[in-house]
This record gives structure tokens, sequence and C-alpha cells, in this order.
């Protein structure tokens, strides 16, 4: 991930980090929509396990979990599909889950089976810093980032903690609320990632309520790229493909 990171970087661009349910549509359109999204420029792609009880999700992707869960998705499908096509596919995968589902997969063969798979990356929204070690010791052994998501109400303190420990890159959530597309943001960001950025030995991304190529642009300027989730579901659904490309190339600086 990091040489695909520093690549981008290096280029002068941002990074673009779109997210999609899996199964969303049909478990077929898994590898099509990815690579999809591999080829119009994804940096990395951030792809979000159906879940009956989702906690962060706003909306828009709680709906995207029930259509994939009345698809009947199942964490084992994904996996087998992703590692049937993952070579063709340059872009990181990272897997967005709650711990539950890897508990009932049991850790040992969840981590075994991404890894065949070709998962870059995961990220567990409810896995706190302090529980980590139920699955950061495998996942070093394999490489496979386990990247932190850092609030804008923890404290200096926390947020440096989290900061120090992301790896991959460091996700840091714009809003105080859930994931969904909106309009504007209420902070000032500018200070919060200055020193997010200081901490942090990884890219420092923007997620949540990202949804117009300003807010791309604007977000990319103050961090080190974003990631869309609400909105690209939505375009993807509409099956918008230039808005999608629209989006991805505003974090060019170029
Ligand atoms: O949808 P938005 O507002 O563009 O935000 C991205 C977000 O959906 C995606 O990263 C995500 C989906 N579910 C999550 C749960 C926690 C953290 C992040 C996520």
């Amino acid at each position: 991930m990091k040489e695909i990171f520093d690549k981008d970087l290096e280029q002068g661009n941002k990074l673009f980090i779109p997210y999609i349910m899996a199964g969303d549509g049909g478990i077929d359109q898994l590898l099509p929509t990815l690579e999809f999204l591999d080829q119009s420029g994804a940096s990395a792609i951030e792809l979000g396990i159906p879940f009956s009880d989702p906690v962060a999700d706003g909306p828009t992707i709680q709906e995207a979990g029930k259509r994939a869960l009345s698809e009947g998705v199942t964490l084992h499908q994904v996996i087998e599909t992703l590692k049937s096509g993952r070579e063709k596919i340059k872009a990181p995968i990272i897997f967005m889950t709650y711990i539950n589902p890897i508990f009932k997969y049991g850790i040992e063969s969840f981590v075994s089976d991404i890894v065949e798979a070709g998962v870059d990356g995961l990220i567990i929204p409810d896995l706190p810093l302090e529980q980590k070690e139920l699955i950061s010791e495998s996942l070093d052994a394999h490489e496979v980032a386990l990247i932190q998501l850092v609030s804008l109400t923890s404290s200096e303190e926390r947020k440096k903690e989290i900061a120090q420990a992301s790896q991959g890159f460091l996700y840091a959530i714009t809003v105080n609320g859930i994931t969904g597309a909106r309009k504007n943001f209420e902070v000032d960001l500018q200070k919060h990632f200055q020193s997010l950025k200081e901490a942090s030995k990884v890219p420092v991304l923007a997620g949540f309520g990202i949804s117009t190529t300003d807010h791309v642009r604007d977000m990319s300027s103050i961090g080190d790229g974003v990631v869309v989730g609400s909105k690209i579901i939505d375009l993807l659904q509409k099956n918008e493909r230039d808005e999608i490309q629209s989006l991805i190339d505003a974090r060019k600086t170029k």
C-alpha cells in the first residue's frame, strides 16, 4: 500500500479512496465495480462487508448494506469472489468490517483467508485501540495494515496516540456524526489536520460527508487525500460513471 500511495503523492496528487458495499447489486457486480474504480485511478478501494447492525453507517450505506444482505451476500462469498479476480486489480484493497463478523468467522481463519484473497488493509470501526491486540499480531505477521479512525472529539493526547498507532493511513473523521453526503462542514479542520499530520507516520485522509468535487479539493488540500462512500454508492447505483471520474480527478493538484 505504501508504494502505491507514495507514487500518487510524489506525482503531486492527493489520495482518493472510494468506499463501496460488497455485494450491493449482487455479488456478480463486485469484480466489475472494483475494476472500474481501479481503472478510474482510485489510490485504494475500501470494501464494506454487509452487516446487520452497523454503528457508524448513515442511511445510504445502511441501505446498500441491506440490499447486499437481501442478495444473501456473506463474508465468505466476498473473500472467495475477491480471491478469484484479485490479480486484475492494481489498487490496494481495504476491508471495512465490524468486529462481530470477524469473531464469527474466527480470527485466525479470517486473517489467513483475507491474506490469500489479497487484502492489504483493514478498518474495524468498533475495535478500540486498547483491544487491537486481538487481531493486530496476526495482521502484522502478514503485513496487513490496521487503519485507525480518529474523531474530532478526541483529546489532543488521544488523537496523538491513535495517529501514531495507525498503519497504512490515518482515517480522520471530518464530522461529529454518521456517514453520508452533506452540503458543508461545520468545524474548521485546518488545525485538526495539522496536528494529526505532525503525529502520524502515514498519510492522513479525510472521510465522512465528502460528496462534491469542491469538497474533494478542499479536504485534499488540508490533508493527504479523501475517502468517499455514500456519494460513490449513489453514483454507482445511477450508473453515473463520468461523475465518479470527476470526483476522483478532483484530487489531482496539477
Ligand atoms: O459515506 P461517506 O460520508 O462518504 O463516508 C465514508 C464512509 O461511508 C466509509 O468509509 C465507511 C462506511 N462505513 C463506515 C463505518 C465507520 C467508518 C467509515 C465507514
